[in-house]
């Protein structure tokens, strides 16, 4: 079998995002959202693996460098039956135990000559145990789950299981070299204080475990996938198979990704994140969720076809608009993390439940709702493609605050009616307050909504960032108890929106980053 040897190092980001209007309408395809694809990025380096001794597994090793114990090593190898690549983790400690669980991979027989029977859980329980064993911390402090015991990151290990069947399957006769991979993601992704290891490094060492991480809500694990699976593609790939800055490239990367991002999930989502991360900022319709149903598992016989088939073929309904959203010159987006000491779990759930239950008053507010955010796209667009009047003394962005103050009336109609905290108080008066600030034309709550961020359109203006920064710097930081939630410090995050999906990065970038 030929081997890829002359691989060259490749580097891919792809961006974040914010869901500023369509929150829950999305999940239906009768209607749209609008997303915005933010200037926070993460970033994935592929090189060839670099090893001392020069033997090499079939082996790939990832690693998110800004993180602490942030490494995971796969064996790979080709399955039967057009089930494609199988993926298995191999290491979590060190080398040995990396050998031990890929020879009981590879020969299962090397098992049977521990004298363990075998049978998958009882491999699984062999391995855990043994790595625990190895790694065991104090009693008082095992309370981790099977899956923080092997430390996985299901992101990665479905990403890279998708990608590299798809990458067999259309180099049948080619094997895939190991390789190693760095992921580096932009500050805002984090609350976490970070450090530049170097004084001019643009990532942050964020010195705590990625378990440990507060995460701002970005869509990380969207982003990680696709620039994950891009720089796979962009890797293993010759241009004339995979190319990411062709239209049929996007494709393909785009329903890749969104099958793999579900996989890893175990749900299927309305998919914006995945589509901004391909795309950057775009008036969204998602796929039908009917068009994953029918694939099989991973190893599965027909995996490799109907993978194929679902990703290359016409079947995909995914509509993506980029012209349909525009951000005017002269304003922005501003992101604010709010500390709450909770969050509501299951409101897309509660909010869907109640649509199913009360279907009359539901379709009137979601079909208002969706006008409303159509209106809101529309204005967008008009003011940034227009030329203001000369000399009007009339306030031009007097018709996009009408608009998200009654989208706002109208989302706050949805909460109280489903009973889910989506608009809550706290953020009502969050928003208002804010809405009040000279230069800011108003905000909503993103995506699901709920307590832990809000988003503001604002004049793009440093006095109007300084204006908003000092309302924000006192904002009841004793609180107010909502449903048991209290309302803490009100932070803004160092991101806006961008308009630029997944690209090409010079590898070079992250040689700081680096280590064998
Ligand atoms: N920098 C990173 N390196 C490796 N994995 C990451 C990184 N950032 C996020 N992930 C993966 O994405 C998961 C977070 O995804 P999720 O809970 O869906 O949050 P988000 O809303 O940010 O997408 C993490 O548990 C981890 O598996
Ligand atoms: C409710 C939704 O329509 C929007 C949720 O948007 P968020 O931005 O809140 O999502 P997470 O990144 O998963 O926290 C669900 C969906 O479209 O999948």
């Amino acid at each position: 079998m030929a081997s890829n040897l002359t691989l060259e190092p490749r580097a891919v980001s792809a961006p974040g995002k914010v869901l500023v209007a369509g929150g829950y309408l999305v999940l239906d395809r009768a209607f749209t959202g609008l997303v915005f694809g933010l200037d926070a990025r993460i970033h994935v380096e592929i090189e060839p693996i670099r090893t001392k001794s020069g033997v090499t597994l079939s082996e790939i090793i990832v690693r998110s460098p800004q993180f602490r114990e942030a490494a995971w090593e796969y064996g790979y190898r080709l399955t039967e039956a057009d089930g494609g690549i199988a993926v298995t983790q191999l290491t979590v400690v060190s080398r040995p135990h990396a050998i031990f669980l890929l020879i009981s991979e590879l020969n299962p027989s090397f098992l049977f000559f521990c004298r363990i029977p075998l049978s998958p859980s009882l491999v699984e329980f062999f391995v855990t145990s043994f790595l625990d064993h190895a790694t065991a911390p104090p009693k008082s402090q095992q309370q981790h789950s099977h899956d923080s015991a092997l430390r996985k990151n299901p992101f990665i290990e479905t990403a890279l299981t998708y990608a590299l069947t798809y990458i067999s399957s259309l180099q049948p006769q080619t094997a895939i070299a190991p390789s190693s991979i760095n992921i580096l993601a932009d500050q805002a992704y984090y609350s976490n204080p970070g450090r530049p290891p170097t004084p001019n490094s643009h990532f942050l060492n964020f010195n705590v475990k990625l378990s440990d991480a507060h995460k701002t809500g970005l869509g990380s694990s969207a982003a990680l996938v696709t620039s994950f699976t891009a720089a796979l593609l962009s890797y293993y790939l010759p241009k004339d198979l995979f190319d990411i800055e062709s239209e049929n490239g996007l494709r393909v990367l785009h329903n890749l990704s969104q099958t793999s991002h579900c996989a890893a999930q175990g749900k299927v989502g309305s998919g914006f994140d995945i589509a901004s991360a391909v795309y950057g900022s775009c008036l969204y319709r998602r796929f039908s969720p009917s068009l994953l149903s029918s694939l099989p598992s991973p190893s599965k016989p027909t995996f490799v076809s109907k993978l194929r088939g679902l990703i290359e073929g016409d079947v995909w309904d995914t509509e993506i608009a980029k012209a349909a959203i525009k951000m005017p010159k002269g304003l922005r987006l501003v992101m604010c993390d709010v500390d709450c000491g909770s969050q509501t779990p299951g409101m897309v759930k509660q909010v869907l439940k109640w649509r199913e239950e009360n279907k009359e008053e539901a379709g009137e507010l979601w079909v208002a709702l969706q006008k409303g955010n159509e209106e809101f796209a529309a204005e967008l667009t008009r003011l940034a493609t227009t030329t203001p009047e000369k000399d009007s003394d009339k306030d031009k962005y007097t018709k996009l605050r009408d608009i998200i103050s009654s989208n706002r009336t109208l989302i706050r109609r949805m909460s109280l009616a489903s009973r889910v905290p989506i608009e809550p108080p706290p953020q009502t008066a969050l928003l208002d307050s804010c809405s009040n600030i000279p230069g800011v034309i108003g905000g909503v709550v993103p995506g699901a909504g709920g307590y832990d961020a809000i988003v503001l359109l604002i004049e793009d203006k440093e006095e109007v960032l300084v204006g908003l920064k000092k309302a924000l710097k006192d904002w009841k930081v004793d609180g107010e108890v909502e449903d048991g939630v209290k309302i803490g410090k009100v932070g803004i995050l160092g991101v806006r929106e961008d308009m630029v999906g997944v690209q090409k990065e010079d590898p070079g970038l992250y040689a700081d980053w680096i280590t064998t």
